[in-house]
């Protein structure tokens, strides 16, 4: 068995790949980093080192790397004799990546079986996104595109700081990781990955990740970075940063219980795992790192916007999110294209036209007046 990942970075190494690996597949890494490809080349294992209790270091061979911006032929070939596709790249690449999984796919021999192609990206619906993309990218052929491959959305969790330069092809990772896959796509035959999980319905459990880990670890970024931090243990440390996290967690859990009937007790066990999941300090994760690209995370489907937007719609509080809303724009990070971005976008635009820009959100929604409010006052 065969799986072509594009992006060799974090997750794609320290997650997906392991456990495309340790599922039986070769793993054939595909990126647009030449020196990461040529390192990947000449190695022929790398080590992935869960830090935290309990953690173990897993060893991964048997894989390959291609250079996807140098050498599309080959990537073409390798996609167009896989069993499996998965990405990590960032949900704004997908649209980079589909039309080299557009040719792979028309490749293909009419008798192969079915491609699994599967976004693992931050972001609800990411495979759609990618399909989409692949479809458009087809052409007139949009139809063999759906003949020859199967989508399915999934929700990745794990934490994957970056990397030691030192460290080479080895990643650090924590010891928690969950992989849910959608399988209605795949209409019984869902591909055998050990470390996976497959659900009927995806949509629960990715709006109970993104509204919870991510919303809870980008406040904390936000916060800490506003307070001084560097690493996100210590912002977490402190009482002020962890009081507002918790709050606005509180939030979005209701949102969570009310809008997917989750049982309440279940939410707040899985809110205190994630609580303790951003206090592990032996994880070298820093504020900048999990506050990067702030507009797409201040986007309207996006961690905060999306669960203070269906609060608002459904008359539910909204006043912590809305504050850690507030405590974001004031992430200022030069190294972050998006945060001078930002920065500009508050210099140069009243509040109501940065609001209706940055968030999406159109002035009669019910959240508009407070997010307007936030911003006029920072
Ligand atoms: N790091 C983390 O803790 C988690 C990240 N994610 C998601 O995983 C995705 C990847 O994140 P990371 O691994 O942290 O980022 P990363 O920056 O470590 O890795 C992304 C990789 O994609 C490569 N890439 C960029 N453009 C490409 C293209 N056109 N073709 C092929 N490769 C390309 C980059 O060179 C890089 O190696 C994102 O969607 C992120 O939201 C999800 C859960 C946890
Ligand atoms: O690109 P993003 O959305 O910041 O992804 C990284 C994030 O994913 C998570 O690791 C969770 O799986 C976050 O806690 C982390 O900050």
């Amino acid at each position: 068995m065969k799986a072509v990942h594009f992006g060799a970075g974090n997750i794609g190494r320290g997650f997906i790949g392991l456990l495309l690996h340790e599922a039986g597949y070769e793993v054939v890494f595909a990126d647009v980093n030449a020196d990461l490809i040529d390192a990947i080349t000449a190695a022929d294992s790398y080590d992935v080192h869960e830090v935290g209790a309990g953690g173990r270091t897993k060893t991964v061979t048997g894989f390959r790397a291609v250079n996807s911006a140098a050498d599309e032929a080959a990537l073409i070939e390798e996609i167009a004799t896989a069993d499996v596709v998965t990405t990590a790249v960032g949900p704004n690449v997908l649209r980079f990546v589909a039309p080299v999984i557009a040719k792979g796919l028309l490749a293909r021999s009419s008798g192969s079986p079915r491609l699994a192609v599967m976004a693992c990206e931050n972001a609800i619906s990411a495979t759609d996104t990618l399909a989409a993309e692949i479809r458009s990218s087809a052409g007139d052929s949009a139809v063999t595109v759906d003949e020859r491959a199967v989508f399915a959305n999934t929700a990745v969790d794990r934490i994957v700081p970056g990397q030691d330069p030192a460290a080479g092809i080895d990643v650090t990772v924590e010891t928690f990781c969950e992989w849910v896959i959608e399988s209605t796509p795949f209409g019984g035959a869902t591909p055998v990955i050990p470390g996976a999980t497959f659900v009927d319905a995806l949509g629960p459990y990715i709006e109970r990740k993104l509204f919870t880990v991510n919303t809870g670890h980008a406040t904390a970024a936000y916060a800490g970075f506003a307070a001084g931090h560097q690493r996100i243990a210590e912002a977490f440390a402190d009482p002020e940063v962890r009081d507002l996290v918790e709050r606005v967690l509180r939030e979005t859990s209701a949102l969570l219980v009310a809008k997917h009937e989750l049982d309440p007790a279940e939410q707040d066990a899985y809110r205190e795992k994630i609580l303790a999941r951003f206090a592990n300090d032996a994880l070298p994760d820093t504020v900048v790192r999990v506050g990067r690209q702030p507009l797409r995370k201040l986007s309207r489907d996006e961690r905060f916007i999306g669960p203070a937007s269906q609060l608002a719609e459904r008359g539910m509080l909204t006043d912590d999110l809305v504050e850690a809303i507030g405590v974001a724009l004031r992430f200022d990070a030069p190294e972050d294209p998006e945060s001078v971005e930002l920065q500009q976008l508050l210099a140069d635009l009243a509040p109501a036209a940065f609001v209706e820009r940055v968030t999406g959100l159109p002035p009669e929604h019910p959240l508009t007046p407070h997010l307007v409010e936030v911003v006029a006052s920072r």
